[in-house]
C-alpha cells in the first residue's frame, strides 16, 4: 500500500479496476482531485463515468487499486465505513431526483440535515436558503408530484448541497432536462460549489458542461483518454492544454 496522497488532493485514486458481473467498466484509472476543484468527467455512453463516480464516492468497492479521501484509504473500508463516509462527507445528485413523495420540497431539502442531527429550526432555515439560491423558493411547500422535472432536479441539488459536503458527486444531473434547463442547473451547481468551496465531480456524456469545470477528464472504454484544463478565471467553455493520456494519467490529471 502507498503512503497517503498529498494534502491538497481531496480525492486521489490509483489504478482503479472495476467490473460489473464480469463486464469491465474501469480498466486502470488514476487521478487526483484538488480541494475546491470542479472536475468534469466526460465520455461516450458506457465509458465508465458512473462507475468512476461510484468508486470515488464509496458507493462501489473497487476490484483493484486505491481510492483515498484526504488521508483515509477508502478502498480498505467495509460497507459501514463507506456508508459513514458518504453520509458525513459526500453529497450526491443523480439523473433522477429521487425525492420523498410525501414530503414538501423544503422537508426534502432539510432531511439530510435532520438525519445528521441538525436542530429543526437550523435545518429548515438552511433548506429555505438553498431553495432560494436554486431559484425554487416558491416551491418550498409543494410536494414532488406538484412540481416540474426541472424544479424537482433543482430541489435534489439543494438537498445535496445543504449539508455542505466536502465533495459533491453529480452523475449526469441534467440528463432528464431540456438543454436550457440543463445548462442552468449545471451552472447553478458549479457556482454554488465554487462559492462554498466545495469540490464537485460532474459526470456527463454531454461535452458542453465541461465549460463549467476547471478541468475535464475524458473516459473511453474504462480508461482516461485525455484531460483538458479551463484557463483560470473562466468558466465559459474555452479550454486549453489538452493532453491525450493513458499510462501517464496521474501526471496528466494533476
Ligand atoms: N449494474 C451493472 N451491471 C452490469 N453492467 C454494468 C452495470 N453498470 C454498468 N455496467 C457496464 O459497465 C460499463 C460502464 O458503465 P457506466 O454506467 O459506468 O458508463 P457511463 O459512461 O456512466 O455510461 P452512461 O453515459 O450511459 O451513463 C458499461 O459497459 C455498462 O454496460
Amino acid at each position: 500500500m502507498s503512503a497517503a496522497p498529498p494534502d491538497n488532493d481531496v480525492l486521489w485514486a490509483r489504478g482503479i479496476v472495476k467490473s460489473h458481473h464480469g463486464t469491465p467498466a474501469l480498466r486502470g484509472v488514476s487521478l487526483a482531485v484538488r480541494e475546491g476543484e470542479v472536475l468534469a468527467v466526460t465520455g461516450p455512453r458506457g465509458s465508465g463515468k458512473s462507475t468512476l463516480l461510484g468508486c470515488l464516492s464509496a458507493q462501489l468497492p473497487v476490484d483493484e487499486g486505491e481510492v483515498w479521501f484526504h488521508s483515509a484509504p477508502v478502498h480498505t473500508l467495509g460497507r459501514t465505513g463507506r456508508e459513514k463516509l458518504r453520509r458525513e462527507r459526500f453529497g450526491w445528485v443523480g439523473s433522477e431526483p429521487h425525492l420523498v413523495p410525501e414530503l414538501t420540497a423544503r422537508e426534502n431539502t432539510a432531511l439530510p440535515l435532520l438525519l445528521a442531527g441538525t436542530g429543526h429550526r437550523a435545518a429548515y432555515t438552511a433548506a429555505a436558503e438553498w431553495l432560494e439560491r436554486l431559484d425554487v423558493a416558491d416551491c418550498a411547500k409543494r410536494r414532488p408530484a406538484e412540481l416540474t422535472q426541472a424544479q424537482r432536479q433543482r430541489i435534489a441539488v439543494a438537498r445535496a448541497l445543504a449539508p455542505l459536503p466536502r465533495v459533491v458527486f453529480a452523475d449526469d444531473p441534467g440528463a432528464p432536462l431540456h438543454r436550457e434547463e440543463r445548462e442552468q442547473v449545471l451552472r447553478i451547481l458549479a457556482s454554488a460549489a465554487r462559492s462554498h468551496d466545495l469540490t464537485l465531480l460532474l459526470a456527463t456524456h454531454d461535452p458542453e458542461p465541461a465549460g463549467q469545470a476547471d478541468r475535464t477528464l475524458t473516459l473511453v472504454d474504462g480508461r482516461i483518454a485525455g484531460t483538458s484544463t479551463t484557463p483560470a478565471g473562466t468558466a465559459d467553455g474555452r479550454t486549453a492544454g489538452s493532453t491525450a493520456s493513458g499510462s501517464t494519467a496521474v501526471t496528466a490529471a494533476r
